[in-house]
């Protein structure tokens, strides 16, 4: 799916958490949104997705229709958010807890027109084993990757990730960036691991207090002196060996003096 963010902008609390974003993410590929916290991070994910409104500007997608304007079915189908920390307490087994992606396919009757679709979406967010056991009784990391199946069930134009390796091992962070990054649809991704979002995103954005602060290829935008000004960190950016990405190695953080 095409995205342009086109100046958007949204109050909340009387502040603007965003403000002013123009950005065109590459379509079909892995975008890693960053910044620190209480950069407006979730907030633009939640704009793009739909779920909240604009104040200022609009979310475009394919020929230039506002996000909003899509049919509601339409967007259920086609954009797909997996939001930092999504829990479920309804008694439901893995699998019912991946069905909910498929409800925008749910014909009148309740029939999902593709049977298929939910267990590819475990497959796929190596989930399968865990189909059968009650979502009540999984481990952080599980759960992480069942939403990840539940989200990728909805087969999306449009991806949107908010932290999705939170709780995730190293292993299971590096097969879901890979595989999200293989899937050849529209991904925004939030992300606090530097290193990761160089490795596997095509493209970042960075805010800074709800302003795009830099935008491009992880090798042009990861640079010393964009992390000091957003994060207040010193680091060395490295060249890994195998893929020639950036490696950042951060400094400690000198003693008593505050970032
Ligand atoms: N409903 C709300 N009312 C008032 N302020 C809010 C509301 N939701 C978020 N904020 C504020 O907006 C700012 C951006 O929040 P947001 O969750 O988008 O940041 P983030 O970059 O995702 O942060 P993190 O990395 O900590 O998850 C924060 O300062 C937050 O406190």
């Amino acid at each position: 799916m095409e995205l342009t963010l086109d100046r958007l902008s949204a109050r909340l609390g009387g502040r603007w958490v965003v403000d002013g974003i123009d950005a065109t993410p590459p379509a079909g590929r892995l975008t890693g949104l960053l910044g620190p916290n209480g950069a407006g991070k979730t907030t633009l994910l939640r704009l793009v997705a739909g779920v909240l409104s604009p104040e200022r500007g609009a979310v475009l997608v394919d020929d230039g229709t506002a996000v909003h304007d899509l049919p509601r079915r339409t967007r259920a189908r086609r954009i797909a958010l997996l939001e930092q920390e999504s829990t479920s307490t309804a008694p439901l087994t893995v699998r019912e807890v991946v069905a909910l992606g498929r409800i925008p396919y749910r014909t009148l009757w309740g029939r999902d027109e593709d049977d298929g679709a939910v267990d590819r979406a475990l497959a796929s967010a190596q989930a399968a084993e865990l189909a059968d056991r009650a979502w009540s009784t999984l481990s952080g990391g599980e759960r992480q990757r069942v939403h990840v199946a539940r989200a990728l069930a909805q087969e999306p134009d449009l991806l949107l990730l908010d932290e999705p390796t939170n709780h995730l091992d190293v292993s299971a962070q590096l097969s879901l960036l890979a595989f999200v990054r293989d899937l050849g649809t529209t991904t925004v991704a939030a992300l606090h691991d530097l290193n990761l979002a160089a490795a596997f995103c095509e493209h970042v954005l960075v805010l800074s207090q709800g302003r795009l602060a830099a935008a491009g290829h992880p090798r042009e935008v990861l640079r010393p002196p964009l992390l000091r000004e957003v994060y207040g960190v010193e680091a060395d950016v490295l060249e890994h060996p195998r893929t020639g990405r950036p490696v950042i190695a951060f400094h400690e953080p000198a003693r008593g003096v505050s970032a």
